[in-house]
């Protein structure tokens, strides 16, 4: 297939392309690094640098053939901290971009769409695992966002045959080969975890301890980031015109944070200092993905749910970037 990719020089996107180019597709890539690398953008892959926002109409065309077969939407602001304080940014970033992309996608008939969706559009669970099923009411403005997106989506798929797919991805983590997580901003746990063993900072902050879970500190369902690439190949190659499905994606187990800094200090064979924090505004104290629609209708199975071997693949990936990750030129 010939597809575009908006994002893809951010963690997941720039994974995902990857993968897709070993599986013989052809990549064109949208990004305007705004968080993104230009050097996570794969070999292979064509890059237009850009507002998704801007592009979208000249890239996917207007009239005749369709030049695409599909298009991966990663591109987004995702900070759930920065979305509280900067809303607009937002409600514009990612739900008037998409709105965009939706009307590009329509005008040039490119039907086939994966929208990378998040757990955030649940909120505070009433029960674990989640399941789609589930009530959707956000905590913050970015699950808001996506899950606006989610909703639009679902009626451009019944209204002009869209054959789309949202994949609602629970904490992503690990890396594969030469891309990994390296923002200019970090704010995930695991890579600033491993930044705290490499030394790149002092110590690691527990936002909370005085959750109602085993250890006190908050659990999270960490899904390896080859395993949601290969998710994404599932959607794309089983999508179905007029239909619009929703998928949650993890690995089935939750981790509290104590869990994951022991894991990363095993890992690592280093000592990774810490300090009891309060809560993080708008942090629900336990999510956990039921995967089993997309077990049961994509025929997905996560592969590398062992949480030693997703912090090992972040820890070399780290150790390869060197001094190239902006943790190091600070
Ligand atoms: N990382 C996670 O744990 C996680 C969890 C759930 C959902 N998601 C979603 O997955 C997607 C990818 O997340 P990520 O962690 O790779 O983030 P990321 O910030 O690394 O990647 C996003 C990319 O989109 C680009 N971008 C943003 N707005 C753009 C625009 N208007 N035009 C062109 N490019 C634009 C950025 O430069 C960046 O390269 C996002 O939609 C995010 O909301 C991520
Ligand atoms: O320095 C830190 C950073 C994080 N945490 C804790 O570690 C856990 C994981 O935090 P992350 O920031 O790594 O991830 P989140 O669970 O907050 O959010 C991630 O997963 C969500 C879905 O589960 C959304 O999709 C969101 O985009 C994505 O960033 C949370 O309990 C958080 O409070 C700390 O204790 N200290």
């Amino acid at each position: 297939m010939k597809l575009l990719v908006t994002g893809g020089a951010g963690y997941v996107g720039s994974v995902c392309s990857t993968v897709l180019l070993e599986r013989g597709h052809e990549v064109v890539i949208i990004d305007d690094l705004s968080t993104g690398n230009a050097d996570a953008v794969p070999l292979g892959a064509e890059f237009i640098e850009g507002d998704v926002a801007d592009l979208a109409v000249d890239v996917l065309g207007t009239s005749g053939t369709p030049r695409f077969d599909g298009v991966l939407h990663f591109a987004a602001q995702s900070l759930v901290g920065e979305s509280v304080e900067y809303p607009e940014k937002y409600w514009r970033g990612n739900v008037v971009t998409t709105l965009e992309l939706l009307e590009a996608m329509r005008h040039s008939g490119t039907r086939r769409l994966v929208f990378s969706s998040t757990a955030a559009t649940y909120g505070e669970p009433e029960h674990s695992p989640i399941t789609e099923a589930d009530p959707t009411r956000p905590t913050n403005p970015y699950g808001a966002t996506k899950l606006a997106i989610d909703h639009a989506i679902t009626s451009y798929a019944a209204a002009h045959s869209f054959a789309a797919t949202s994949l609602r991805y629970f904490n992503v983590a690990g890396a594969y080969k030469s891309v990994g997580e390296n923002r200019v901003v970090e704010t995930h746990l695991i890579p600033l975890v491993l930044q705290v063993a490499l030394g790149q900072r002092e110590k690691i902050s527990i936002f909370g301890t005085d959750w109602p879970t085993s250890d006190g500190t908050a659990v999270r369902d960490y899904i390896h980031v080859l395993d949601l690439a290969e998710a994404h190949l599932l959607a794309l190659e089983s999508s179905v015109e007029g239909r619009h499905r929703i998928y949650n994606l993890g690995s089935g187990a939750g981790f509290s944070v104590r869990e994951v800094i022991s894991a990363c200090a095993r890992v690592t064979g280093l000592p990774i200092p810490v300090e009891d924090a309060p809560r993080r505004a708008g942090d629900p104290a336990i999510l956990v993905a039921s995967s089993d629609r997309a077990i049961a209708e994509l025929g997905w199975r996560p592969e590398h749910t062992d949480l030693d071997e997703i912090v090992a693949d972040a820890w070399a990936y780290l150790q390869q970037l060197g001094d190239r990750s902006h943790a190091a030129q600070r």
